[in-house]
């Protein structure tokens, strides 16, 4: 919690200051009320909403990367906390004189946090459904946690062998493809950059091709740098489409060396078996048969 809270420390310690000047500017200015004039119930209500507010505020920071959509949620929540404070504290000390800066805590303060939260909060609500989106396409996957490929977060192949045994002898998913994906010159990256790189380049990789793929259709990671994807219900020639779009979205990601941040470009190279039988789905016979013709697409590659 402490190192996501790091993330926005900045932000905190703004709220920390203005925090910190209206006590002592209160203190300072003002004369502490005797017990008896202290209105407890406002001091519960006033106080109690004060803490919760600032308690709102670390959970959101602990829980959200930092952002634009973070920054109007702390804005807003930490506006509201210092209205809110003002009030509780306004129970205990009389300003000996009215302070413009006072009066604009308790009056404003509080309007504008809930004005910057209901933007933030507007946002939010926009960043979550296109995240929703993205969960949409990984919603099989949730199911079965023990097929997830650790490195990419995306099904092993025997996830996939799994859905197409399901899908023998049905026509439930008809016509479907299987696209078999292998990047080109892979090792390449292992052997100039190390290990690290190459798999944060899989990683990448894979968020990439399911970004570009329709909601369900299904990518597992087939092993190495090889990519297996279930494209259901996709005529020969779309399937053909949808490979030739993956292949120019991996021909134009930059993808970033680290510490150096080169830009380094892959190729893909793809291969295609479809079927609009339910005969033809037996899962290794089809799978063996993009791996062949991803071997024929290679071979039409090779330099002469
Ligand atoms: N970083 C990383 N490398 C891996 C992983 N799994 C396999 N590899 C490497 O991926 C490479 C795959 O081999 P190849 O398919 O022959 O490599 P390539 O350079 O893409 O060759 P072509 O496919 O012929 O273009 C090997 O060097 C493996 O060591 C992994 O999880 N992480």
């Amino acid at each position: 919690m402490w190192h996501r809270l790091a993330l926005h420390r900045n932000k905190l310690i703004l709220i920390a200051v203005l925090w910190l000047s209206s006590l002592v500017a209160t203190l300072w200015l003002g004369e502490l009320k005797a017990i008896a004039m202290v209105d407890w119930l406002d001091v519960v209500g006033e106080g109690g909403s004060a803490l919760a507010l600032a308690l709102w505020l670390v959970l959101i920071l602990a829980s959200r990367p930092a952002g634009r959509v973070t920054d109007w949620l702390t804005l807003g929540l930490g506006f509201m906390f210092l209205a809110m404070w003002q009030d509780a504290l306004d129970e205990f000390v009389q300003l000996v004189i009215v302070q413009w800066w006072d009066q604009w805590l308790e009056n404003f303060s509080m309007p504008l946090g809930i004005g910057l939260l209901t933007y933030g909060l507007f946002h939010w609500h926009s960043e979550q459904l296109a995240i929703n989106e993205q969960l949409k396409k990984r919603e099989r996957l949730f199911r079965e946690h023990r097929m997830l490929d650790r490195l990419t977060q995306i099904g092993k192949i025997d996830y996939l062998k799994k859905q197409l045994e399901s899908l023998v002898n049905q026509s439930r998913e008809l016509p479907l493809a299987l696209l078999m994906i292998d990047v080109d010159d892979f090792a390449l990256i292992n052997r100039h950059f190390g290990h690290r790189q190459g798999d944060r380049l899989l990683h990448q990789l894979s968020e990439l091709l399911l970004l570009n793929l329709r909601d369900g259709d299904l990518i597992c990671r087939y092993g190495g740098d090889r990519f297996a994807v279930l494209l259901p219900h996709t005529e020969e020639s779309r399937a053909q489409e949808i490979a030739a779009e993956l292949q120019q979205a991996v021909q134009y990601f930059a993808f970033k060396i680290q510490p150096t941040g080169e830009s380094r470009y892959q190729r893909i190279s793809v291969g295609l078996a479809w079927t609009r039988s339910a005969d033809e789905l037996q899962p290794a016979e089809f799978i063996h048969r993009a791996n062949q013709q991803l071997a024929r697409s290679r071979q039409w590659q090779e330099p002469d």
